[in-house]
């Protein structure tokens, strides 16, 4: 029987222009219109059954937090209908509701009234309340002295306690400790197995996987996956990955134009304009006699990607060029966690692959059937040198890709490994 139901929801709202501080600004653009139209949700449907949890995610402006502020009624839609049954509970805003000259106490009466619960109702919850809070010490002073993690367990003690049939969460958990936010989903779980139905905002996915059936994923306004949060989110954390990639990338180019600008421009000073000037990098040393070109990771299907699941496919390709006679080099691989860690390492020799001869200009493809390392950012090195060590071309942090794991086991890397239980 669905509880919550979302139908062809739009909003927009009106973005002012600010029309400049001096007064030349404000003369010259006196005519200008004054805001624009933003389009924030652009048809938005769902519904969520008696007892489910929703969890909502989406980057930053995708228009989660506009959505619960519609279902919580603060605003309407433009278009559309949200029909909710039964009381709403909500924590949309960190310390919205409570008055700062009032006590905690105080507040719990206001708070839980508007809630629709009686002053009796209220006697009877008040130590509950209180106590769920762990602020006995403090519940008779003005909230405006409480932290924001103080403003947060209120928050939320009254909203639990309040009989509610739906519960509206907005990434306000974010702000408890550790011990209170585990104890919160521990509630959480509670009254949903009683019957409440919840839905929350965030941006940790591990807690929507913790409490949500169903994760609906908005981009832009309108939604781009619904289904189980362990299917929705890989899609939704490779497309984040793939953005993320495509900016650190871009911004690359940037740094790497500007370098050649700064080289160019040293090269002018020094009347040596048509030597080419090497780009030297500290992410980068050897004498070249064999040099790496290019280092593409790629998946399965040989498409160059960012993002990877555990135990996906994993090829990395090194394209390389014989500048002068070598003999037996050495390739090597090295990959590193993003905080230091090194994963893993080998090289040809290591994997007694002896008298490796490589052409004028090729191309080398190590590949890893079955990535076993565990959700994380990752760089990785590349190498060719001699048999001792000697460098030809160390490429240090040449590629970074990420991995995600539906599975929530922890560490470094995935063991194979299998349970007999008696
Ligand atoms: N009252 C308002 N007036 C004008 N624009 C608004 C208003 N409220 C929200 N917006 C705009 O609507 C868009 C969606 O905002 P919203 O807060 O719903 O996003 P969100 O997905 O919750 O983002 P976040 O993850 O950063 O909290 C943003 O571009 C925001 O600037």
């Amino acid at each position: 029987m669905s509880v919550i139901s979302v139908k062809n929801v739009e909003k927009n709202f009106k973005v002012y222009f600010d029309k400049g501080q001096s007064l030349k600004e404000r003369l010259l653009f006196k005519n200008r219109n004054h805001y624009e139209i933003r389009k924030v949700l652009k048809g938005i449907s769902f519904e969520v059954d008696k007892g489910e949890a929703l969890g909502l995610i989406g980057e930053n402006g995708s228009g989660k937090s506009t959505l619960l502020k519609l279902m919580t009624k603060i605003m309407y839609p433009d278009k559309g209908n949200i029909n909710i049954k039964g009381r709403v509970s909500s924590l949309i805003e960190l310390g919205a509701g409570f008055h700062p000259d009032m006590s905690g106490k105080e507040n719990i009466y206001t708070n839980a009234s508007i809630f629709g619960l009686t002053k009796k109702e209220i006697d009877r919850r008040l130590n509950d309340i209180i106590s769920f809070s762990e602020l006995e010490e403090f519940i008779d002073n003005p909230v405006r002295t409480y932290s924001s993690g103080m403003y947060m367990r209120l928050a939320f003690s009254v909203a639990i306690n309040v009989d509610a049939d739906v519960l509206l969460i907005d990434e306000i958990l974010a702000v408890g400790d550790a011990s209170f936010q585990s104890k919160c989903f521990d509630k959480l779980r509670e009254i949903k197995k009683n019957g409440t139905t919840i839905v929350i905002v965030s941006h940790s996915l591990g807690q929507i996987e913790q409490i949500c059936d169903k994760s609906i994923w908005i981009d832009q306004g309108v939604i781009r996956e619904v289904g189980k949060p362990r299917e929705v989110h890989p899609i939704y954390m490779e497309f984040m990955g793939e953005k993320r990639h495509q900016v650190i990338e871009s911004s690359k180019k940037i740094e790497s134009k500007n370098n050649d600008q700064i080289i160019e421009e040293q090269a002018e000073d020094t009347n040596e304009g048509n030597t080419p000037l090497e780009i030297t990098s500290i992410n980068r040393w050897g004498n070249k006699d064999i040099e790496i070109n290019e280092v593409k990771i790629c998946d399965n299907l040989g498409n160059e990607k960012y993002v990877y699941r555990t135990g996906d496919l994993m090829d990395i390709i090194i394209k390389y060029k014989m500048n002068n006679e070598t003999v037996n080099p050495v390739i090597g691989i090295g990959i590193f966690r993003n905080d230091g860690i090194h994963c893993y390492g080998t090289n040809t020799s290591t994997d007694s692959i002896d008298n490796v001869t490589l052409k004028e200009e090729g191309s080398i493809r190590f590949s890893i059937s079955k990535n076993n390392l565990l959700e994380g950012e990752y760089l990785l090195d590349v190498a060719i040198h001699t048999k001792e060590g000697f460098a030809y071309d160390y490429l240090k942090d040449v590629k970074s890709f990420r991995v995600y794991s539906v599975q929530s086991d922890i560490g470094v890397t995935r063991l194979d490994h299998e349970w007999d239980i008696n």
